[in-house]
């Protein structure tokens, strides 16, 4: 099936976003529910009442209970007092955590996004998908220590700048050849020092290890656009997405040919996920976006009882997150239960990125070590 098929069918993947605009009677400043288009469209359309779609908008917290809420459309009122002008910041246009800013940042980001139909000759010309999946398996078979999802990361917003020499290419290779089964490559520009120039350039530096494109997807767009730089998989974030759009997101993703890693950090989150069909990797992040704090007892929270072997009969890998620097910290999460990691911080900040692996893991876990 043509990649941007799905755009031009019924079933249109652009704007995912539904911003319903409450007039606030007090200082009228527009806000927005997290309602996804996808639901809003369900709503009106799978129940065949017609409902428009203000209608269907939920309050921020009632949908799925996600509390990042989406960008006001119109942004802070402007006064102007004199020859001045001043912008009335309130609870309903100020961001109110790290996560919220990057989603916000994010959306005003896609307003400058290039058509869809300027997406279809670079998918085209894409290399195939890798399977990202496979990847992780084959890992955990050859070595019987969680896969590694090895992380190309500059810089963060808890950690500021992580590498002052950073050099994507070298350090993807230098995992690879280390014993990373699959990469993570960051591509938001603001906030980590991302690029998609960099997905793209280990891309076509021959690298085998499957791709995710580590981005704060908050529209459809985004998975054409990763998958167009050589993306073979991508992160869709539970704290920002309702189920409507993870659901319609995989679905894109299956056309498209690439893996999705869908992330939770507590359990409301897991029992939101477990509740989707098709999920094959869940990501636990140890790390609470909106505090930045760190716990990697949080995976075996999330993995404890019902939980875990919901998890194990639906056959879905779990991907251990953050806070992951020495081998007791690999084998707590291994003995919760995980069969893949996602380390960041612990490797690219050593001298070496790729020897560091052989130190988290305690061993030697390169391909070449078991030759
Ligand atoms: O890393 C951050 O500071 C951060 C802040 C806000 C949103 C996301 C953030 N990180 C994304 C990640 O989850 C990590 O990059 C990834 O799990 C690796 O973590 P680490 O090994 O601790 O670098």
């Amino acid at each position: 099936m043509d990649a941007t098929a799905a755009a031009g069918s019924g079933r249109a993947p652009a704007p995912l976003r539904c911003a319903r605009a409450e007039t606030d009677s007090e200082d009228a400043v527009a806000t927005t529910s997290s309602h996804s288009a996808a639901e809003a469209e369900a709503d009106a359309t799978e129940e065949g009442n017609g409902a428009p779609v203000e209608d269907a908008a939920a309050d921020i917290e009632g949908v799925d209970g996600i509390r990042i809420r989406r960008r006001p459309v119109t942004g802070p009122p402007v006064h102007y007092v004199g020859p001045f002008q001043f912008r009335l910041e309130n609870e309903g246009n100020t961001p109110r955590n790290i996560l919220e800013k990057i989603v916000w940042d994010k959306e005003a980001e896609m307003k400058e996004k290039r058509p869809l139909y300027m997406l279809k000759g670079p998918l085209e010309a894409a290399p195939p998908a890798r399977d990202f999946v496979g990847a992780l398996k084959a890992a955990y078979d050859r070595t019987g220590l969680p896969a590694l999802i090895a992380e190309v990361k500059k810089a963060s917003p808890s950690r500021g700048v992580l590498r002052e020499d950073f050099e994507p290419v070298q350090i993807a290779q230098t995992y690879e050849k280390n014993g990373a089964a699959c990469l993570s490559v960051l591509t938001d520009a603001k906030y980590f020092q991302g690029s998609y120039d960099y997905l793209q350039a280990i891309c076509n530096a021959g690298v085998q290890c499957p791709l995710l494109c580590k981005e704060f997807i908050v529209d459809a767009w985004q998975l054409y656009y990763a998958r167009s730089k050589g993306a073979d998989a991508v992160l869709l974030i539970a704290a920002v997405l309702p189920d409507l759009d993870i659901k319609y997101m995989l679905k894109i993703c299956k056309i498209l040919g690439m893996a999705a890693l869908v992330e939770v950090h507590d359990e409301r989150e897991m029992d939101r996920v477990l509740g989707i069909d098709g999920i094959q990797l869940v990501g636990i992040n140890n790390r609470n976006l909106e505090t930045f704090q760190v716990d990697i007892s949080n995976t075996k929270k999330l993995l404890d009882g019902e939980r875990g072997q919901t998890i194990a009969q639906k056959g879905i890998i779990v991907v251990g997150e953050s806070g992951l620097f020495t081998p007791e910290h690999i084998s707590f999460v291994q003995n919760a239960g995980v069969k893949a990691v996602l380390v960041g911080e612990s490797l690219i900040k050593q001298e070496d990125p790729g020897k560091a692996i052989a130190g988290l893991f305690g061993k030697d876990i390169s391909p070449v070590s078991a030759a």
